[in-house]
């Protein structure tokens, strides 16, 4: 049986030799100059692109990475001309602006961040990125619609401000640097790269931040506080949790997301076991009826995680959470339960372990057969969807197994109660 621990997703990193970092070191040589204090370095790491290795010993409290704030890219940067052009837009976010700045100040030859730019990839590979095969693969899941909505949102959003930007504004907006396909590429940029930070001013913006930027998300991170502006030094630090020994990668918590939102925005899963997956179960219609009107008649209570990250597997539990089994049960039954071993009670909880094992069985189904996922030769949006259905396969698999034992319990137990002469209640 899997159990969750925090040392089970503490990965050993690869670093791959032979990787030009020059772009990478000139960052960090600007950014020292700047006044950036760093005890890490950058190098290539195996399956995660960039990433940041401890250069010594790092113990809980010290500071990995130390950047001022004038090296933060913020709002404030978008130019008088570009914001009053914005302005007419009702409703426009700062983030909007500041992102639309960014597809020009990328080609800026003059620009103060562009070592920062230079270091940038050419093509984000996100979910917002993904192919007509990568979808397919994904058809009949819940991340198919994720992706599909976040891209329909954005493309909504750029033709709310074009073609009209670059006709009325051709000097702010040269409508070469405002295709869809730099927008895509700024969206991905964002969504993969800033981070929301407050300012001693009190308010929160979103950011990027260089060299910041180098550092990959764990399921185990190293630095989990990092939101905050120091108004002291007016800097912001990255102060460890946990100990980053020399030669380790120090990693970040970018959130606490599920893959298939890390999937959409940032590209990638980790590695481990995500507290924060979920499946989607399709309950009957006519069994969300019976909740109609109660607080956890919503989507949200048939998402479901793996059984493997809960610790009762006692009857009237099985590794599953509470208020969803409480759905099942008033979806059978809308009389309140309890939980004692009674032969009815018994009889409700085979009854809605048997309606979640056949839901199981039909989503087992729509996901497919693994080895029917062609994994040779494929490109890296394909393989990161085989990954995605992989994943809702261990959990869709891990409920099913919860099931499985929990009809054999629950079944044991109301074998005994029925033997017994006189019916009693046992408390559990
Ligand atoms: C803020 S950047 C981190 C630096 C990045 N690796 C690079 O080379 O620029 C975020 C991106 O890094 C990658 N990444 C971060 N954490 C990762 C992980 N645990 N596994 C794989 N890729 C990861 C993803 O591509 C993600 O969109």
């Amino acid at each position: 049986m899997m159990s969750q621990s925090g040392n089970k997703n503490i990965l050993e990193t690869t670093i791959v030799e032979g990787y030009n970092s020059d772009r990478e070191r000139k960052l960090l040589q600007w950014g020292e100059n700047n006044g950036v204090k760093t005890r890490l370095e950058i190098a290539y790491v195996k399956g995660a692109g960039r990433g940041a290795i401890a250069t010594e010993d790092l113990k809980v409290g010290d500071t990995a990475l130390e950047i001022p704030t004038s090296l933060i890219i913020v709002e404030e940067l978008v130019q008088a001309d570009m914001y009053h052009a914005l302005e007419k837009f009702e409703g426009i976010s700062s983030e909007t602006m500041l992102l639309l700045w960014s597809m020009k100040e990328r080609h800026n030859g003059d620009s103060q961040f562009k070592i920062y730019f230079d270091t940038l990839p050419e093509e984000f590979h996100t979910g917002l990125s993904f192919g007509i095969d990568a979808m397919m693969v994904l058809d009949g899941t819940l991340l198919l619609d994720e992706i599909t909505a976040a891209k329909e949102h954005l493309r909504a959003q750029y033709d709310d401000l074009f073609p009209a930007l670059c006709e009325d504004h051709p000097d702010i907006f040269p409508p070469e640097l405002y295709t869809w396909e730099h927008f895509l590429w700024a969206c991905e940029l964002w969504y993969s790269n800033s981070m929301k930070i407050k300012f001693p001013d009190g308010k929160l913006r979103t950011c990027l931040i260089p060299i910041a930027g180098f550092l990959n998300h764990s399921l185990d991170p190293h630095v989990v506080h990092y939101g905050r502006v120091d108004s002291a030094t007016n800097t912001l630090k990255f102060r460890l949790s946990r100990p980053c020994n020399a030669g380790q990668e120090c990693c970040l918590s970018y959130g606490n997301f599920s893959s298939s939102h890390l999937i959409t925005f940032y590209g990638f899963v980790p590695q481990g076991d995500n507290l924060y997956d979920v499946i989607p179960l399709d309950i009957d219609a006519a069994q969300d009826d019976f909740t109609e009107g109660s607080s956890i008649s919503n989507w949200t209570t048939h998402m479901v995680r793996a059984t493997w990250l809960s610790h009762n597997r006692n009857i009237f539990y099985y590794g599953l959470p509470s208020p969803f089994l409480d759905c099942l049960r008033r979806a059978r039954s809308p009389m309140p339960h309890t939980k004692d071993l009674l032969p009815e009670n018994l009889k409700n909880e085979i009854e809605i372990l048997e309606d979640l094992r056949a839901i199981c069985d039909d989503m087992m189904d729509n996901l497919g057969d693994a080895d029917l996922d062609d994994r040779k030769n494929t490109n890296w949006d394909v393989k990161l969807a085989i990954k995605f259905k992989d994943i809702q396969r261990s959990i869709v698999s891990s409920v099913l197994t919860s099931c499985y034992c929990g009809l054999k319990l629950v079944k044991d137990e109301l074998s005994k109660c029925l033997a017994e002469d006189t019916p009693g209640s046992k408390q559990i």
